[in-house]
């Protein structure tokens, strides 16, 4: 039976191993003094006197260092409004998107280990981000004095300064841990301001809405790296629009009294359901594709910044980003991915096409030191740039536990490869998920070491080759969502698996660890250390998501050579951020 003290040859050298702040080269009086109260004094084994240091503020080690500790001022306003908001109803949200958001939430909720019978009994409550960002973004803005039907005002100031306040760009940065409900942390604040964009014009006239509704333009544009993601988040939208609700259940006292809100919300067009139009343009959609969408208004396009900047090759398309210059609303999700140094031209390009954009909003999991510099250089004007962060943000949740194999010690002696399938193994006999097909992620760094990898589970240590799936970009998006289908929906009863599979193994790189959903995955198995914290918290956190439990084993070797990252389950215990 596989057991990590396995892993170590003599009782000493667990009992040494187990004192993990050793082992990243803390000493163990340090070690006691993290444990103590700040400020109080404890003696060292030599008579010395330490005081005892509150907890250390933040862990990393060299490439592990690359992330901006945010101020802690940005963190308590966040925890001040997290503490007095629990429910979506004490929030700001236009009444049929927190209507679509509840039901696509709930639609998609994994009811396996919860004692809830059906989705009609749960009860969902906003994330902290969620309350944070949405109490941050959803602020109403002055309405563009020249939409609305009254002479101007002789106050010629006051007029140019409201129309600057109805147009003026802001910028929202939005950072919270893995798996913490980012995405509708950005998607009801947009929404709603789509759906106050129609309020407001229907308030003007029938005239003016239908105006409005049957332009070509685009209104809002989420950017994403990956076509998964493009997939994912699209879904979530469409799901989202199309899911049936009666708003009436919606309104509160104040909003029953409002007779253009109320008229409005009982057109044909809004009383069943978000009915936003909304694409994706995605992995081989031809540029014809783009404007065959846009003959329609669209709503919400769901797209990479790649995607976006090929049209600048268009040479004979006339005006080929007319669509793109008129959206006013953009999010860029894993914007630690976007505005990184390989991707922060191409992100940015898009960016300078929307002259219109009245709310730009970054939403990632960590804000590498990198990514500040550059939102502080692109966009200077301090006042324009607003900071969501939670408290949790660059802390690997505390239900994820974390596991350090060593392939040195017996009876690995070095081969990584057999400490992955005894890994493997163990998972498969642990006694976990009961009845259900087990789902493991294994990230190695190389995107060549993927299929060779892949096969050796399968030809050396004998396992089916139904149940091991290797995933890297070099294959076309329709390969890549077949095998990835069954780590993206809730596991499976092992009965109903088509592969009659017990565990199925993914083995991919950091294409696929960003973002992704995997729905009810426990474990994850780094066979490689992650060059960058940033990539270490995004692997991690593609299990324990949105509060569940989950394991990440970590596989070193000789070659890994960071003695560091043994003092890493301690940091996850203590919920010390990484640096
Ligand atoms: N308020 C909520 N209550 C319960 N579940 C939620 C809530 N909000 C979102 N979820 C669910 O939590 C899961 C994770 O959400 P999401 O993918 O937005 O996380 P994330 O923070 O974007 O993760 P990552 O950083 O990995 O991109 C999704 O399945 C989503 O449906």
């Amino acid at each position: 039976m596989f057991s990590l003290r396995s892993c170590y040859s003599s009782r000493k050298e667990w009992i040494n191993i187990s004192f993990v702040g050793r082992l990243a080269g803390i000493s163990r009086s340090y070690v006691k003094a993290s444990k103590k109260k700040a400020g109080q004094v404890i003696k060292t084994r030599r008579g010395k006197q330490l005081e005892a240091a509150s907890q250390p503020k933040a862990f990393g080690f060299g490439n592990f260092s690359k992330l901006h500790a945010p101020k802690e001022t940005l963190k308590e306003i966040s925890e001040n409004a997290i503490k007095n908001i629990s429910s979506f109803e004490s929030l700001r949200i236009f009444p049929s998107v927190r209507a679509a958001m509840i039901e696509e939430i709930k639609e998609k909720y994994d009811l396996k280990n919860t004692y809830v019978k059906g989705k009609s009994e749960l009860e969902i409550k906003p994330s902290p981000i969620q309350v944070a960002a949405i109490k941050k973004i959803n602020q109403p803005r002055l309405r563009n004095v020249n939409n609305v039907n009254k002479a101007p005002s002789n106050d010629i100031y006051k007029d140019i300064k409201m129309n600057n306040e109805a147009k003026r760009l802001k910028i929202f940065t939005i950072a919270a841990e893995t798996g913490s409900g980012k995405t509708w942390a950005y998607l009801a604040p947009v929404l709603s301001k789509l759906k106050e964009d129609d309020l407001a014009s229907y308030a003007i006239s029938e005239t003016e809405y239908q105006k409005e509704k049957n332009s070509q333009t685009i209104r809002c544009l989420i950017l994403v790296p990956t076509h998964e993601l493009v997939e994912q988040v699209y879904e979530c939208v469409r799901r989202a629009s199309t899911v049936p609700f009666d708003v009436s259940t919606e309104l509160n006292e104040k909003q029953l009294k409002d007779p253009v809100l109320t008229s409005f919300l009982q057109r044909e067009d809004q009383a069943e359901s978000l009915n936003l139009n909304v694409a994706k343009w995605s992995a081989g959609d031809p540029h014809t594709r783009l404007f065959d969408m846009c003959k329609k208004r669209v709503d919400v396009l769901v797209t990479t910044p790649a995607k976006v900047q090929g049209l600048a090759k268009l040479n004979n398309v006339p005006r080929p980003f007319r669509y793109i210059n008129q959206i006013e609303y953009c999010v860029i999700d894993e914007a630690d991915t976007l505005m990184d140094s390989s991707w922060s031209a191409s992100t940015l390009g898009v960016v300078r096409h929307m002259p219109r954009c009245k709310d730009l909003i970054f939403c990632s999991a960590t804000i590498p030191r990198e990514f500040n510099r550059t939102l502080q250089m692109v966009f200077p004007d301090k006042n324009s740039l607003i900071h969501v962060v939670t408290p949790s943000i660059h802390k690997i949740p505390k239900k994820i536990e974390l596991k350090i194999i060593d392939a040195q010690l017996s009876p690995y002696n070095g081969s990584k490869t057999r400490c992955l399938a005894q890994a493997l193994y163990a998972i498969n006999k642990d006694g976990t998920e009961q009845g259900y097909v087990k789902r493991v992620i294994v990230f190695v760094n190389e995107k060549k070491d993927v299929e060779p990898l892949a096969e050796t589970l399968i030809h050396r240590f004998g396992h089916r080759k139904e149940d091991i799936v290797g995933v890297t970009g070099s294959q076309d998006a329709e390969e890549r969502a077949f095998k990835l289908e069954s780590f993206l929906q809730p596991a499976q009863r092992i009965e109903d698996d088509p592969y009659n599979s017990k565990i199925r193994v993914l083995v991919t790189t950091d294409l696929l660890a960003r973002g992704l959903n995997f729905t009810g995955v426990k474990n994850v198995i780094l066979m490689d250390l992650p060059r960058t914290s940033v990539d270490l918290v995004h692997r991690v956190g593609r299990t324990g998501r949105m509060r569940q439990s989950g394991r990440v084993f970590i596989i070193i070797d000789k070659k890994t050579g960071k003695s560091w990252i043994k003092g890493l389950p301690k940091i996850v215990k203590r919920g010390i951020p990484l640096a």
